[in-house]
């Protein structure tokens, strides 16, 4: 009926979906109909036609079905090795650059991204799978479980990979996030003993009967924890007489919601001694803490995440560094650096200098104008930075701009005597425009 339908056109604006089995031509027909009248967030295709035993799960007809309709409505398709030997015309793949040129061939097919899944490939102690985003490929390296309890890994991790992004992930932080949740699970499962059939099932709740299992770090990226990012500045600290740690306490006392160490002038050994104990602090108040720049110095501390610069290690070089579960921030000024930071697999961006700074040398101010470009090109959380103080951060938030998260802010909390005290300040003030708004 016309109320239903118009129900279902709602829920299917905020649905985000993965394809399973679709055995015959009709049916993926009626699917990409349906897709067409009711548009989603984002589309998972898992090409099921070839099980991890071999067995064939379609009938013929459904390729051409599959490359010239679904595939162009996808978000991410994710063939396994026989599935793309397949899709292609029976191609043989044996090798990474065989994987590689498969995930070209299916991408011209026109999804947004390709997963060529390599679990299926013999021979090799690690399940490497071939990302690519139309123009680079990323090779994703974990571990080969021995285990006959592998049914349903490929529709699991497309499952994951759909509720992955809607929780807000970046496609390749998705992708690893999955992939790292199937080893996890292959992992708990492998001496399960279930059925007499060459597979068996594993189990996708191992979490409730397991202690966290260390593949990746379990904690995910709260958007909101931008409200109120406090940066700090040894500088600063130093003409107050505050350690770093000292300043990090008092700013989460008075209510910062994440901190970043942006320590300019000290020493690796020094500034490595610091942020163990700014970890300690932080994680007792739930309060992630990243690193500004030091990629080493996030590993050795095993700092929340990293925040990176247009002239830093690039997002992707850092993700690759600390994997799948660490927070990545990028400063973009503008919307195609924008674009690239979520290509490359950031989680948020900070915008600015949005007013003129003294704290950054040479750093263009951007105005309300700049931010306002970046915010709306944004798929990322944002968070405003530059010359933000409690004067002028309730003109940044009542902007009400898309994606525009918290204000991220150095000598309006740390160049003064009392941290705790101006961060309170602020924290009431963005608190009175989120009410108002
Ligand atoms: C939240 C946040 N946004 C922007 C920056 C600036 O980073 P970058 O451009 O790399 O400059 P430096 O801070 O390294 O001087 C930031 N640190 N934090
Ligand atoms: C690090 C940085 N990146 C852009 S502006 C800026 C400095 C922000 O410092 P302040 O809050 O003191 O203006
Ligand atoms: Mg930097």
């Amino acid at each position: 009926s016309g109320s239903s339908s118009s129900r279902f056109f709602r829920i299917c604006r905020l649905t985000w979906v993965k394809t399973g089995m679709l055995p015959s031509a009709g049916i993926i027909k009626i699917l990409c109909e349906s897709l067409q009248k009711f548009p989603v967030k984002a589309l998972v295709v898992d090409p099921v036609m070839v099980s991890t035993s071999g067995d064939s799960l379609s009938d013929p007809s459904t390729l051409t079905y599959y490359r010239d309709e679904l595939f162009a409505m996808a978000d991410i398709v994710t063939p396994n090795v026989k599935e793309a030997s397949k899709l292609l015309g029976g191609v043989s793949l044996h090798t990474i650059a065989d994987m590689r040129d498969a995930a070209e061939s299916i991408y011209k097919f026109g999804p947004r991204y390709v997963l060529v899944k390599g679990g299926d490939m013999p021979d090799s102690s690690e399940a490497i799978d071939v990302f690519y985003d139309g123009k680079e490929f990323v090779e994703l390296r974990g571990h080969r479980i021995k285990t006959r309890n592998t049914h349903g890994t490929g529709c699991t991790l497309a499952s994951s990979i759909a509720a992955e992004l809607a929780k807000g992930s970046s496609m390749l932080n998705a992708v690893q996030v999955a992939k790292n949740f199937v080893e996890s699970a292959l992992h708990h499962s492998k001496d399960l003993v279930i059925g007499n059939g060459p597979q068996g099932p594993f189990d996708h709740l191992f979490r409730l009967r397991c202690p966290p299992y260390n593949i990746g770090s379990q904690q995910r990226f709260n958007p909101d924890s931008l409200f109120l990012y406090a940066v700090t500045d040894s500088r600063m600290n130093k003409r107050w007489g505050h350690s770093i740690e000292d300043a990090v306490k008092a700013a989460i006392e008075g209510g910062a919601t994440i901190v970043q160490l942006r320590e300019k002038d000290i020493e690796s050994r020094a500034f490595l001694e610091a942020a163990k104990a700014c970890m300690d602090i932080c994680k007792s108040s739930g309060v992630p803490l990243l690193i500004n720049d030091r990629v080493d110095i996030a590993l050795a501390c095993n700092a929340d995440g990293v925040h990176v610069g247009q002239s830093d290690i690039s997002a992707r070089e850092v993700r690759k560094l600390l994997g799948p579960g660490k927070i990545i921030g990028v400063s973009c000024k503008t919307p195609a650096q924008a674009e690239q930071a979520w290509r490359d697999g950031a989680d948020y961006l900070g915008c600015g200098g949005v007013f003129p700074t003294t704290t950054k040398a040479n750093n263009p101010t951007l105005g309300f104008e700049g931010l306002k470009a970046v915010c709306l090109a944004s798929k990322l959380p944002v968070v405003a930075i530059g010359g933000i103080n409690a004067t002028n951060a309730g003109s940044v938030m009542e902007l009400g701009l898309p994606n525009l998260k918290g204000v991220a802010v150095v000598s309006a909390l740390f160049d003064r005597e009392c941290v705790s005290t101006e961060t309170r300040n602020l924290r009431s003030i963005l608190t009175s425009v989120r009410c108002l708004a």
